[in-house]
Parts: structure tokens; sequence; C-alpha cells
């Protein structure tokens, strides 16, 4: 049974993954190799947790979040590690070595890679049949589905108990048959987002009425019916007729498109460097993720019908 828990990694993702884990009773240590990064995941923790009390999830036990600044320490008896560092297999690789001779034969070392395979992370740690991936959404304490996938010499035991891992805690695990690229969740996402960059590229619409169009269009409806049910609501006939004219006009490019690639290129990251599609001031950014937050709860509330 898994009770304690090391997650390596606090940028975006690793606060949050540890605030909820807690509420479910689990002893989480928390590391990251930036002390800044620590310091940042203490503030993000309390926000966290302000967030899941909006929610409504009563802690089941006497979680706890420590941190702190060294891996030995972190992973010490731990029966999951959960690497959540960024999307890049060296840097992964380069914890994977770290924790290698730290951790028992048997201790499950999961990964919260958006999308690289499993069984490409797995070559890089010893018994691989104990890793796993572990996908969670951002903001991690806030949307309760995990995908949870297994690589090639995963063993199938394994996925189990990480699976029962989070059904046990109150969120939603859907277990991906096949290791592809992307898993399942962002196959679909970044299928939106590359129609949607290219819309927004090719001067077809402004980038806030995009986001209108689709949130207010899409998104407010698919939350309540999924995209297999929406094709029987619409009809497959009318699915079949559209899609054999609109499938073939749809972007299909393979490379990165050239408005994210002048945007990187000139550091405009998004949220985190104050400008990205669109422009953040400091205290705009405070006030968009409290307001998103607000939201996120009051539907979550509803779709649950707890309201
Ligand atoms: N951002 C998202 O929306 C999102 C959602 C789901 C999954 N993910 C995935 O989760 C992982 C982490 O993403 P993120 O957005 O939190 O990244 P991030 O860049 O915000 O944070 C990564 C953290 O890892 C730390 N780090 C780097 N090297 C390290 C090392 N060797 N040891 C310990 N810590 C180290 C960095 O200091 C940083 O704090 C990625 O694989 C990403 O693809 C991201
Ligand atoms: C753009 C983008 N990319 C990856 C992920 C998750 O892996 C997310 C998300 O969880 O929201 C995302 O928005």
């Amino acid at each position: 049974m898994i009770q304690r828990i090391a997650i390596i990694g606090l940028g975006t993702m690793g606060p949050g993954m540890a605030a909820r884990l807690a509420r479910g009773g689990l002893q989480v240590t928390a590391y990251d190799v930036a002390p800044a990064a620590i310091e940042r995941a203490r503030t993000m923790l309390g926000t966290a947790e302000g967030v899941l009390d909006a929610l409504g999830i009563a802690a089941a036990g006497a979680g706890t979040v420590r941190f702190t600044d060294d891996i030995a320490e972190a992973v010490a008896g731990v029966d999951l590690v959960i690497e959540n560092v960024p999307e890049n297999i060296a840097i992964k690789a380069e914890v994977y070595r770290a924790i290698d001779g730290l951790i028992a034969s048997d201790t499950i070392v999961a990964s919260d890679t958006s999308g690289i395979p499993i069984t490409q992370l797995q070559a890089h740690i010893s018994h691989p049949e104990r890793m796993v991936g572990m996908h969670w959404s951002n903001p991690p304490h806030i949307i309760p589905m995990i995908e949870v996938i297994g690589g090639e010499k995963t063993a199938p035991q394994i996925v189990e108990t990480i699976r029962d891992l989070i059904r046990s805690i109150g969120l939603l695990p859907v277990v991906v048959k096949k290791d592809v690229p992307g898993f399942v969740e962002n196959r679909v996402l970044y299928a939106l987002l590359r129609e949607a960059v290219d819309l927004v590229e090719r001067g077809v619409i402004e980038p806030e009425d995009l986001d209108t169009c689709v949130s207010w269009g899409i998104g407010y409806k698919i939350a309540v019916v999924g995209p297999m049910a929406l094709l029987d609501m619409a009809g497959l006939d009318i699915y079949k007729s559209v899609s054999s004219f609109l499938n073939a006009d749809l972007s299909n490019r393979g490379d990165v498109a050239p408005m994210v690639l002048e945007k990187t290129g000139a550091s405009k990251l998004g949220i985190k460097s104050g400008e990205g599609m669109f422009s953040y001031t400091p205290e705009q950014t405070k006030a968009l993720q409290a307001e998103r937050a607000r939201k996120l709860v009051a539907v979550r509330r509803i779709l649950e019908g707890r309201e």
C-alpha cells in the first residue's frame, strides 16, 4: 500500500499535486533542485490548500507535505516517487540516475510527463518494470482526471496499484491501453491547439474571439457531453457529411507553428514571462489565477452534482 510519496520538481505542477496527495492522507516529501522553486512552492501549497477547502475536499487522515533541498532525504523510504521535472528526456534521465541507488528496487517511479512514451523513459532506470506514467492535468489540485500509462516493460500490477491509489483518494484514473506519444488527453488537446493556432496565424479570427468561440461553443458543452457522446448527440450522419469535406482542410502541419517559434524565441512564454498570446501584469496574473480557480471550483461542484 502506498503511504509515502516523494515529488521531484516543484514548478507549475508539483505544489498542487503535493497539496492534493496530502489531502488524501498521504505523507509527501517535496524536492526541487532550485531553492527558489522550493520557496515559491511553499506559497503555492498554501494557495492550493485554500482551493481544496473551497472544493469541499475533506482531509482523509493526517497527510503532510515536507519540503527538502536534499534528494536523498526526499526519497528515503518512500513507496512512490513522482518525477515532475521539465519535459526533456535528458533532464528526466538525470533524475532517474540520481535516485536509482537511493530507492528500493520495488519503489514505484511515476513520471508526470505530458507525452514522452513511458517505454522511452524506462530505458533510463534499473528495474523498468516499476516505472509508470501518471499524467496529471493542470491545475493538478483541481482537475480530478489522471492518466495512467504502462510502458513495454511496466508490470501490469504497477498500473493497477497507481490506478487504485488515485481512486482511493477520490480522483479519477483513466488507464491508457497503449503507450502512444501524448497519451490521450494531450493528443486530443494538441489536435485542438494546432487548429486554433493555425486559425489565429492565418488571420481567420482574433485570439480573444477564438477563445470565446471555443470556450462557449465547445468547452462548456464538452464538460457535460464528451466527444464520443457528442457524435451521437449531433448524429453520425452529420459528422460523416461534415468530415468528408472538412477533415482535408484542417491543419496537418507536422512542425511547430512559426507564430509559436517567434514568441518563444522572444521569451514570450505566457503567464510565466508576463507575455505570450496575451499580456499580463503581476497584479493581473494574481487576479486571473484566483478568478480561474473560483470558476473551476464552481463548475466542478455542479458537474459532481454537489450544487
Ligand atoms: N505545465 C503543465 O500544464 C503540465 C501539465 C501536466 C504535465 N506536465 C508535465 O509535468 C512535468 C513538469 O512540468 P511543469 O510545468 O511543472 O514544469 P516547470 O518547468 O514549471 O517545473 C519543473 C521544475 O523542475 C525543477 N527541476 C529541473 N531539474 C531538476 C532536477 N534535476 N531535480 C529536481 N528538480 C528539477 C525545476 O527547478 C522546476 O522547478 C513535465 O514533464 C510536463 O510536461 C505539465
Ligand atoms: C498546453 C498544455 N500542454 C500540456 C498539458 C499537460 O500535459 C496541459 C494541461 O494539463 O493543461 C496543457 O495545457
